[in-house]
């Protein structure tokens, strides 16, 4: 059994696949606590594997986002294999300090101040801009760099940011600004 806090149908609304339609399986709890956390997590329900396929099966994207919360607490190879029997392409967001499975086909890792990767495999890295130092981020094994600001709110300064640092690209929360999930 896995904890779910909620499985949704809605746009990948930041990063690379921004605009892709996807379900979202948001799993329940994190090892971390950022003051700028945007979700309530906490709350879950126990669900079966047998369950969560068939609530993901009622949607048609190939696209399935494992969130949360930390979704790494609550994944494993099993299941992405489970998803990948099913035809789907399977993406995680996660803050990178905890093993993944190997068989993920895309992996966020949206690294947080004052903790240590445990990954050494990622695809994007997406930063919540506070008006840290972002050069150090730069060395992470990843093929895309997205700068992302933090409830919307600090849009000007992160523009200006990316612009000094052209390694990187403007993440925006697209589905706040349109106002969907
Ligand atoms: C809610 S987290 C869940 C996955 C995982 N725990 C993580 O942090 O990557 C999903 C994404 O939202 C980002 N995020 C969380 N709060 C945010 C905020 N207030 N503004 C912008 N992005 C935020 C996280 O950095 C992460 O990239
Ligand atoms: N539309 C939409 N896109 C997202 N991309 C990552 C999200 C997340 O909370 O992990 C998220 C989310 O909550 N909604
Ligand atoms: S790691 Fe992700 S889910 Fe956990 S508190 Fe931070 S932003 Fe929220
Ligand atoms: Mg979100």
């Amino acid at each position: 059994m896995r904890k779910i806090n909620e499985i949704f149908y809605s746009l990948q609304g930041e990063g690379f696949h921004t605009g892709t339609p996807a379900v979202f399986i948001r799993f329940s709890g994190c090892n971390l606590k950022c003051s700028f956390c945007d979700t309530q997590h906490e709350e879950g329900c126990l669900m079966s594997d047998d369950e969560i396929m068939e609530e993901v099966g009622k949607y048609p994207a190939a696209t399935v986002i494992l969130t949360g919360g930390e979704p790494s607490l609550w994944i494993d190879g099993e299941f992405v294999d489970r998803l990948h029997r099913a035809g789907k392409y399977v993406c995680i967001e996660t803050n990178g300090t905890r093993l993944l499975p190997g068989n993920i086909d895309w992996v966020t890792c949206s690294p947080k101040q004052g903790t240590r990767l445990g990954i050494a495999r990622m695809d994007e890295v997406k930063v919540v801009y506070e008006g840290q130092d972002i050069t150090g981020y730069e060395q992470l094994p990843a093929a895309h760099f997205f700068l992302q600001p933090c409830s919307c709110n600090n849009i000007g300064e992160t523009v200006d940011c990316v612009m000094r640092h052209p390694k990187w690209r403007l993440s925006l929360q697209t589905h706040k600004l349109i106002d969907i999930r």
